[in-house]
This record gives C-alpha cells, structure tokens and sequence, in this order.
C-alpha cells in the first residue's frame, strides 16, 4: 500500500494542508484563508479559533481531493507562520485575546523599556541573537497580560498558556482540554527571545524581565520526534504528529539546505533568507538575526543567520485590497510589463517599520522619486522591485557576516511565479536565481522532518534527491546600471527614517 505524509502549513494569510508521497511530490493540497485583522495602525491580529476551525478543514479537505483515508498517512508535521502570540486558558481552551501576529508594532514601547535595563539590546543579542524589536513573541505575550483584564493574575495562577502557532495548533490537533500536548521546538522558541542558543532552554531572567511566568511556556522538544497523536475526532485521527519546524526553517530543510553555506529565499508575506552555518552559532554584525535552523531528534542543533524582511508580497496585496489598483496578485506583473523601468520610482514599504538589516521601528512606507511621467506601470515596477532591492541588502550582510559567497539563490514561496521579478532579482543581485520544481519547500519541510521520525524517510540524503531545479534565471542587467539603481534604492531607504516620534 502506497504512503504519505501529511503537512499542516499555518501561514500568515491562510491554512494550509498537503499531502506528499515519498518522492517529496505534492498529490494533494487544501487550503483556506483567515482574516486579517486591523484594529488600528500598526496592529495586526488574527483569530486563534478560526484559524483551527480552518486547520480541521483544510486536513478533512486534503485527503478528500486525493480520495486518501488516515490509514494512509503514516505522520503529520505542523510548520507555521512564526512569532505570532496566542495566550489560551490551558481549561476551557479559550483564547483571552487574539494572537498578536509578527507584524504587529504595538510592543515598541516596551520593547524600548526592555532596552533600558541592565545589558540592553546586546545582552539579547548574545543570548537569544535577536534585537529588540517588536517583531518577536516575548513582547507580544507581555502586552496582553498587561492589557487584557485579569489576565496576570490567571497567568500567576498558573491558568494561562502560551504559544506560537505551532503550538497552538499541536495543543488543538492532540486533543486541546482533554490531554493536548504544550510542545514547541527550537525553530519556533528561537523566535520568542525567551529561548537561550545554546542550552535550547527558556532563560528565567528575561522571562522574568518580561514578567512572563514560566509555567505559561510550552516544554522545548526536537524538530523531528513523535510528540502525540491526533485527537480521535475528526481527520487524521489517531495519526502520529512528529515534526515542527517554523515556516522559514521549514522552507530551508525543504530546499535541501543541510549543509553550512548553503542558503535559501523565500518570497510570501515577507522575505526571508536563511543560511545554513552547521552547528555552529555564527553572531551577526550587519543586522542579521541567529537562529535555531532545526533540531532532528538526539542530533546537535543545526543554526542559521536570517535575514527577514517584514513586507514583500504583503505590498501587492495592499495594492489589490487598500488602493483596488490589482484585483489579483498576478495582475501586477501584467502592469509593470507595460514599462521597461520604474520611471524614477522607488516604493520602500516600511509598514512595520524596517526589519533587516535595519531594524528601525521609526520607520515608515514611502514612494519616492515621483514626477507627472510616473504612471500604473512604473508603480507597479516599484513594487516588485522593492522586494528585490530588500533582498539584495540581505545578501550583502549575508556574505559579510558568513564569509560565504553565495553564487547562486534558492528561491521559493508564492511570489516566485513572477518572471519579472525573478529577472530583475538576479539582475540586481548578479547571481542566479534558481526556483526548483517543489516550490511548496515550508510544507515539504515539515513533511521531511515528521516522515525522518517515522522511518518513513530514512537519512537527510533522501532530501538531497528529491531535490529538483524547474528554473534558473541569469543576470543580465550591465554592473554600472545595477550600481545606480541599488544607489538610488539605499537613498530611497533613508527617506524613511525617524518617521515615527519617540
Ligand atoms: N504573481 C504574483 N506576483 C507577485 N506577488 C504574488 C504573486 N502571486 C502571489 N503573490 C504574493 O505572494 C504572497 C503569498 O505567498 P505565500 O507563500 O502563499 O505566502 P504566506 O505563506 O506568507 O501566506 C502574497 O502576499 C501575494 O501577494
Ligand atoms: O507566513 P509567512 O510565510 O509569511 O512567514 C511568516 C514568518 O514566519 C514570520 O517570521
């Protein structure tokens, strides 16, 4: 009888299942969006009980489309957007307030708090290799327990938990009141600013500074072990969950990235560029971040530098669903078409102010360089090409912080169906940009690091071989043109700053 592997893809903008067979390929997928919740500038939530509501779904869903039933999953991974806060009672299973999501500003004040005492950003830096920033859980989880009502004294009750999506979905998925698991792994805790790199354990003290009570955290397992199993309800019932990796993490492991030097991109939400560097922790000095790339099982940790980059393809989606200019995300392409250049434009979409390599919270969104010639097409340009131009700072700090020449790009993730963009990408960074025939790496990933617990993949050099390329695209733009353009983009970014007041 024919097997697969199952993978939940918890994403910033929808829910994902997928199916795979032993070769890595894709023979089924669901999926559902959730909605994306502004209450006010700078905020950004997201319902805990409508994205598990879709999580059911889109399982139910996946096996449905390929007429598949649970006996023939033989494990499940979980992989997720990252950073996103859920604080839930651990007894009734409700949510005290939504998950604050990765993008979210509203820590800033506390994140400058947390920067006035004792060690500052660099006492962060050496210990969880992440600035202060509003990016991460830690000041997320704060901010609701001193903002919902009564929510610190429930927590000191030891009533209140925490996680991040992954764990979210895992404490539902094993059963939620009745005997959920309260795991997490590496990937995901590295991401809290809680976890230290090199015990891979929660630090008291910053808890503490945080004023986080250690009994709301989950228990930090590997990457790739059985943690329990699905809930005998519903789909997939009774099958084994045995891998969690954070979605950018999971897109590294699925690109076959495993061994140091070697580096992906991926194209969703945001950007985010991840390069291997083994087991050693490699400290960034050019506005990287360091992070727990996975854990399998008994091995050693496996780090990465990450470069993240907050705002890409949310920039097309604000063009179709703020100002109506698109009314699909592919329309873009279509538009910027029509123009051989951006006119003179260039869009820094500094929405959450800029994450790497920056890290300016003072920041925000502007289009510059606009005369009356500028026009749909050249906005359009600007657009794309502010996702390239953000990801050629990344590889520039990249290979200053790692010594590593990349010489070519792994690309993945829901932007990298553009041509345009992909030309222009390898243009401005003058290496090849390859795509390979799996573009759906993060689920892949989880599905690679559930199946390996299993047995179901037998070593990392499986991975390696299912590993394919679809397409490779070279540079072409002349150097004194890319130098210009890249200049044009750096004084771009400095219009930008200090925007936001004390
Ligand atoms: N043809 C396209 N051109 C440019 N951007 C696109 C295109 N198709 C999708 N996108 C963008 O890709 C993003 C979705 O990618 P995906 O990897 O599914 O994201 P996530 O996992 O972050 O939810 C959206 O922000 C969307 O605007
Ligand atoms: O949901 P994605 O794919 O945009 O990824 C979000 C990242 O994990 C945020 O750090």
């Amino acid at each position: 009888m024919t097997q697969y592997v199952a993978a939940i893809d918890q994403g910033t903008t929808s829910t994902r299942c997928m199916i795979f067979d032993h070769s890595g390929r894709v023979v089924s997928v669901d999926q559902k969006e959730h909605e994306q919740i502004f209450p006010k500038a700078g905020w950004v939530e997201h319902d805990p009980k409508e994205v598990w509501q879709n999580t059911r779904q889109v399982a139910a869903g996946a096996l449905a489309k390929a007429d598949l039933s649970t006996s023939d999953i033989v494990a499940v991974g979980i992989t997720n957007q990252r950073e996103t806060a859920v604080v839930w009672d651990r007894n009734t299973g409700e949510p005290v307030y939504n998950a604050i999501v990765w993008q979210d500003t509203r820590t800033d004040k506390i994140v400058t708090e947390l920067g006035n005492l004792g060690g500052g950003q660099e006492r962060y830096l050496q210990k969880v290799g992440l600035p202060l920033a509003t990016y991460f859980s830690g000041p997320k989880v704060r901010w609701i327990l001193d903002n919902v009502e009564g929510a610190r004294e429930r927590a000191e009750a030891g009533d209140l938990v925490f996680g991040n999506m992954d764990t979210w979905v895992l404490w539902n998925m094993t059963g939620g009141v009745d005997g959920g698991v309260h795991v997490t792994d590496p990937t995901n805790a590295s991401r809290t600013m809680l976890m230290d790199l090199d015990t891979l354990q929660w630090d008291s003290s910053i808890a503490a500074d945080m004023g986080i009570p250690m009994s709301m955290l989950p228990e930090i397992r590997s990457s790739s072990e059985v943690y329990g199993q699905v809930r005998e309800r519903g789909a997939l019932a009774g099958v084994p969950i045995a891998g969690i990796l954070g979605d950018q993490q999971a897109a590294t492991f699925g690109q076959a990235c495993l061994s140091p030097g070697e580096a992906k991109n991926t194209y969703g939400t945001g950007n985010f560029m991840l390069l291997n560097t083994g087991t050693e922790k490699v400290m960034s000095r050019n506005g990287l971040l360091t992070t727990i790339c996975y854990k399998i099982g008994e091995a050693a940790p496996v780090y990465a530098l990450e470069g993240s980059i907050a705002v890409t393809g949310s920039l097309v989606q604000w063009l179709r669903d703020n100002l109506g200019m698109i009314s699909n995300a592919a329309e873009i392409e279509e538009h910027a078409k029509t123009v051989e250049d951006n006119g003179g434009a260039y869009f820094v979409p500094a929405f959450s102010g800029l994450f790497a390599p920056y890290w300016r919270s003072d920041a925000r969104g502007a289009i510059v360089g606009l005369t009356r010639f500028v026009n749909k097409g050249h906005l359009a340009r600007a657009v794309l090409e502010a996702t390239a131009f953000q990801t050629r700072e990344v590889l520039d700090a990249m290979n200053a912080d790692s010594g590593v020449d990349l010489t070519a790009l792994k690309v993945d993730g829901g932007m990298v169906v553009n041509e345009l963009l992909m030309q222009f990408q390898a243009d401005i960074l003058g290496v090849p940009v390859i795509r390979p025939v799996v573009n759906e790496t993060t689920a892949l990933g989880a599905a690679y690091a559930a199946g390996l617990a299993v047995g179901f993949w037998e070593t990392e050099d499986d991975i390696r071989e299912n590993w394919a390329q679809d397409k490779q695209w070279e540079p072409r733009m002349d150097s004194a043109r890319r130098d210009s353009e890249y200049k044009n983009w750096k004084k771009a970014v400095t219009k930008t700053f200090d925007w936001v007041e004390g």
